[in-house]
């Protein structure tokens, strides 16, 4: 995963609120006026002491009323009104911001799962599906509990700084100063001190996502675990990854929970220098006593929101050591780009030619070397060798799941890099070694890529297939729910589904990798009577170790160390008495 985000993290989440501008000044319009209402409590006991004291001549009398009693209905009914405004606006700034934590949350999961899903083969072998999983969604759904309260703490916290900081400026500009020391030490801390933060955060989230891999590991793997009675085995490294987790934390929160302590004595500084400071200046006459009571009261409500100002930054660390991760893999290149020419697949005929291909996994010796070969279109080639001999690689790379390093191959003579990515994978279809079926039903998993079809369409793959008869014994028939990556079926029948998925794309090129290693000689006869009939006016591909699925190809070849060493039909191929008719010999039972 490419490790530096393009720009600060907080500015590409700021990206993403872009389209919500409108929802985003309204979010913030109501946080400000509710912070005004908020505030007014001590104005408006002000104004309360005001009537009792000045009578006929206090404020509210000045515009007009001039009973007392009339001044304080005046009095109660604008504290109810303020009191209410208060209540309306943060339902509405509450509601807004979290409805936008939503959203935001929503488009950049999709984004990271959208890029995700783009990016080649060999990027998810070097990470773990923990990982990703706990970056879509742990990392994500972090951000949620920041953006929920955070910008509105941050614009509730200037606004009253402002407010309360211009009324201390405008009643005694001559002390002010004294409560606004703190301010500059407390904002050079708080930066110095989130600084010290991010890795620590950055750290948790390492952590989080460690214990994420192992545990999804383990679940996939949990018959085995069982198999082997490695439950204690697992439960400790479970407990370690746990205890590493929590040591991380433990950092984090060593460092972050001194955070608002530290502030308070700052104020505190603050507090009492007005204290002391102010109680000079009225001893010696040059301040008078009821502005020193007013600064000594106020001065609270201007230093304290220095304190949750604390909390906000705190969770903005947490939420941005989460923004990173997300932007990594974000920012992480596609290195398998799609090509932009285009190619329909009822427009493909399904000549595939292979031209002195050379390639090798990341850091591993070449698993093909100048391998060529050409498949004319509509004709079925066997693909036979060793294991590991490269016969899965050479179909991955007909997929354009990796990219070559040497040598080029063609479909119906054009370069795969020149053809949209789509495109090609549309025309081939690929039954693989290890089948993978989705949590679903029967009928869901073969129609799976073709997503419209009819159920008629589907049995009939299902009958080619040979699957139709075991579907129908079981508990729903094609509606039988068959499990995360279809755990309750046999081996065999999961092969024979996929087989069925295969045929109902009915694409041009079939590519069938042991697509009847798991099933029985019986199974595999009929199977063949089928492919017969399946493979008749498409290119087909098919790789396997028994010899009897392919002795039918029109053109057969035996690989050995990522190279064709031999090549021929069934018949050529025993006569030139290499390592085919050997293999044949052995697999037969001929001497
Ligand atoms: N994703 C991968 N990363 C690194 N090396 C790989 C990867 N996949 C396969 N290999 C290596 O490439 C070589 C060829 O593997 P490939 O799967 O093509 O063999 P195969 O002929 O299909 O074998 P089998 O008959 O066992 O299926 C092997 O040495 C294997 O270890």
């Amino acid at each position: 995963m490419s490790a530096v985000a393009a720009s600060n993290p907080l500015q590409r989440l700021l990206r993403y609120s872009r389209p919500h501008r409108a929802q985003v000044w309204q979010a913030s319009l109501c946080s400000v006026l509710n912070t005004i209402f908020d505030l007014a409590p001590p104005y408006l006991i002000g104004i309360a002491v005001d009537v009792v004291v000045k009578r006929e001549s206090s404020l509210i009398a000045r515009v007009g009323v001039t009973s007392i009693i009339g001044q304080l209905a005046v009095l109660s009914l604008l504290t109810f009104l303020i009191w209410g405004l208060e209540s309306l606006f943060q339902y509405a700034y509450d509601r807004l911001w979290r409805n936008l934590a939503q959203t935001l949350q929503h488009e950049l999961r999709l984004d990271a799962y959208s890029h995700l899903q783009e990016l080649e083969l060999s990027f998810f072998e070097e990470q773990s599906t923990g990982t990703l999983l706990s970056i879509i969604n742990d990392d994500i759904n972090q951000l949620e509990r920041f953006l929920d309260s955070g910008a509105n703490d941050i614009l509730q916290f200037f606004t009253t700084i402002v407010l309360v900081g211009g009324t201390f400026l405008a009643l005694a500009p001559g002390v002010s100063w004294f409560a606004m020391l703190p301010i500059p030490f407390i904002v050079w801390g708080s930066i110095a001190f989130q600084k010290r933060l991010a890795p620590r955060y950055a750290d948790v989230r390492q952590q989080a996502s460690l214990i994420n891999s192992r545990l999804a590991n383990n679940l996939s793997g949990i018959a085995t675990i069982k198999s082997f009675t490695a439950e204690d085995y697992e439960r400790d490294r479970v407990a370690a990854e746990s205890e590493a987790y929590r040591r991380s934390n433990r950092r984090a929160i060593a460092l972050s929970a001194a955070f608002i302590p530290l502030i308070r004595i700052l104020i505190l500084v603050g507090f009492t220098a007005t204290l002391f400071l102010g109680g000079i200046e009225v001893a010696n006459g040059r301040l008078s006593v009821g502005t020193y009571g007013f600064m000594v009261f106020i001065i609270q409500r201007l230093l304290w929101p220095f304190t949750s100002l604390g909390k906000t930054m705190d969770q903005y660390q947490r939420a941005m050591a989460s923004v990173n991760r997300v932007m990594n893999l974000l920012d992480t290149p596609i290195a398998i780009p799609t090509g932009d020419r285009s190619l329909p697949v009822h427009q493909v005929r399904g000549e595939v030619s292979l031209e002195h291909i050379t390639f090798a996994y990341q850091g591993r010796s070449p698993a093909l070397e100048d391998l060529s070969l050409h498949i004319p279109a509509g004709q079925t080639i066997g693909v036979v060798g060793a294991t590991g001999s490269g016969k899965s690689t050479l179909v991955k790379l007909l997929l354009r799941f990796y990219e070559i390093q040497q040598g080029q191959i063609l479909l119906d003579g054009i370069d795969i890099r020149e053809l949209r990515l789509r495109d090609l994978r549309r025309c081939i279809g690929w039954v693989s070694q290890e089948v993978f079926l989705f949590h679903g039903t029967v009928a869901d998993n073969i129609a799976y890529g073709s997503f419209d079809v009819m159920r008629e369409e589907i049995t009939r793959s299902a009958k080619l297939a040979e699957a139709h008869e075991f579907i129908i014994e079981l508990p729903d028939g094609y509606d039988t729910i068959i499990g995360e990556r279809g755990q309750k079926l046999s081996g065999g029948q999961r092969q024979r589904l996929a087989i069925a998925r295969a045929l109902l794309k009915d694409p041009p090129i079939l590519i069938l990798d042991e697509a009847t290693s798991a099933v029985d000689n019986e199974t595999e006869a009929a199977i063949q009577r089928s492919l017969e009939y399946i493979t008749q006016d498409r290119t087909t591909i098919a790789i396997a170790h028994r010899l009897s699925t392919i002795r039918h190809a029109d053109r057969i070849y035996v690989m050995d160390h990522g190279r064709v060493v031999e090549q021929g039909t069934h018949e050529t191929l025993l006569n030139h008495d290499g390592i085919y008719a050997a293999l044949w010999r052995l697999q037969s039972g001929v001497k």
